[in-house]
């Protein structure tokens, strides 16, 4: 579609809106078609890893890096790893979901101290040794969002992990300008962004991309990010799916006075994302992040309308660790998830952190990690009941 059309969409209001809501449902229902399960609407139980806080990047949407002042310790030991991870097995989990700040050790002491001191020679290598201890000492599955990572890095995490993911956010180049919300981040350029997306292709990596609405980029922004997600997705099929989130302003940083993204306007774009996407993508969006903080009713005629804009997936949602990245935003209990779901016509069921197309086809699963997939994994490739 040409990028003009797309800003178009994008710009949607009304009854126009409305016709793109239309349009975008009848896409999402044909992709549910196609992966042979109609009218099943996904979410991950899982719990989240914090591995480490720290980061070389200063984003200035996110509470969730810090200095090392402020934390502990500069990343979470094995034993709390598993600790984190234990508590999500006894809850039913069945993915460990590790976010973390973008290569610490290029800019915090304490951190390369602290990775010496233990024999590791990088956060990666460290990431790597955490998923190795989840992967054998709870059977549950890793989905690794470390930031930016090389082809030697990918190569060195896909036998430990059956997906990972990294949000593109945005192309746009102001954005890394003074002023700008990415201005400081080096991994948050988004030539580079897009380039580690196409390694995770080619590696063969599962993967999970998507967009930050709100933080600045224009309309025509957004409309270029999501056609260079569609041209990835094309060229190297393995975009398993596509997160559509919004911005929250968070009190302590530098975009505080920045409105939340539109909620129309979100909408619009979570539309514009499942109608470019092939078929065979998920669009995402999370459920904590709709509705005014503190009203469930808001939140659910929130989640009705994301539903309406053709999403087919939830995302991770925990019953024990909270949003880290936006952890004002509390999970909504998995029962008004699933009355929301069913409101809209569709069946809320568990998923593994990597989807069943790619279970199906040979290629994409490292064989290391293939058997744990396996044994949670129920006929259809979603999770089997724990
Ligand atoms: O709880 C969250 N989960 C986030 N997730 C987790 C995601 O919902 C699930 O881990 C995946 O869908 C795999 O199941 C991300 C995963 C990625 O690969 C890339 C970005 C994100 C962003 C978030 C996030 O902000 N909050
Ligand atoms: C893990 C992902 O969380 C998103 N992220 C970071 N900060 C915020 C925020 N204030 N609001 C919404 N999403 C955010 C980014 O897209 C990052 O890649
Ligand atoms: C906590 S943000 C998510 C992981 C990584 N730091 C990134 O921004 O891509
Ligand atoms: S969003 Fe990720 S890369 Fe940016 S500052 Fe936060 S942790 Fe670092």
């Amino acid at each position: 579609m040409p990028t003009d059309d797309v800003v178009r969409l994008l710009a949607a209001r009304g009854e126009e809106l409305e016709e793109l809501l239309d349009r975008a449902a009848r896409r999402r229902d044909a992709h549910l078609e196609h992966e042979g399960r109609p009218g099943v609407v996904t979410y991950s139980p899982k719990v989240f890893v914090p591995l480490t806080r720290l980061c070389r990047d200063r984003c200035h949407y996110c509470t969730f890096a810090t200095v090392p002042g402020r934390v502990p310790a500069a990343y979470l030991e094995l034993d709390e790893v598993l600790d984190i991870a234990r508590a999500g097995a006894d809850q039913g989990c069945a993915e460990v979901l590790f976010t973390l700040g973008d290569r610490p050790e290029a800019r915090w002491r304490a951190a390369g101290d602290w990775l010496t001191a233990r024999g590791y020679t990088s956060t990666i290598d460290y990431v790597r040794a955490a998923a190795q201890a989840v992967l054998d000492e709870t059977g549950l599955l890793p989905h690794l969002n470390p930031g930016v990572m090389t082809p030697d890095e990918l190569a060195v995490l896909r036998p430990v992990a059956p997906s990972m993911g990294m949000m593109l956010e945005s192309t746009s180049t102001l954005l890394i300008e003074p002023g700008g919300a990415h201005f400081g981040s080096p991994d948050k350029d988004p030539a580079v962004r897009l380039e580690a997306i196409a390694d995770a292709g080619r590696a063969r990596v599962p993967f999970t991309t998507g967009i930050l609405v709100g933080i600045g980029e224009s309309l025509r922004d957004r409309a270029e990010s999501l056609l260079a997600l569609a041209r990835l997705a094309e060229e190297y099929g393995h975009l398993q799916e596509v997160i559509v989130q919004n911005f929250r302003a968070k009190p302590d940083t530098a975009m505080r006075g920045e409105p939340d993204a539109e909620f129309d306007e979100f909408v619009a774009a979570v539309a514009v994302a499942r109608l470019l996407m092939p078929l065979g993508v998920t669009v995402q969006a999370p459920p904590n992040l709709a509705g005014e903080l503190g009203d469930a009713d808001d939140a659910a005629d929130d989640q009705a309308l994301l539903l309406r804009a053709g999403i087919d997936d939830w995302g991770g949602v925990s019953p024990v660790t909270p949003d880290h990245v936006n952890p004002e935003r509390p999970w909504p209990g998995l029962d008004a998830l699933a009355a929301v779901t069913d409101r809209a016509g569709f069946t809320l069921r568990p998923r593994l952190t990597v989807y069943p197309r790619f279970q199906r086809e040979a290629g994409w699963i490292d064989p290391a990690v293939a058997p744990v997939v396996g044994k949670l994994a129920d006929a259809d490739g979603l999770a089997s009941p724990q």
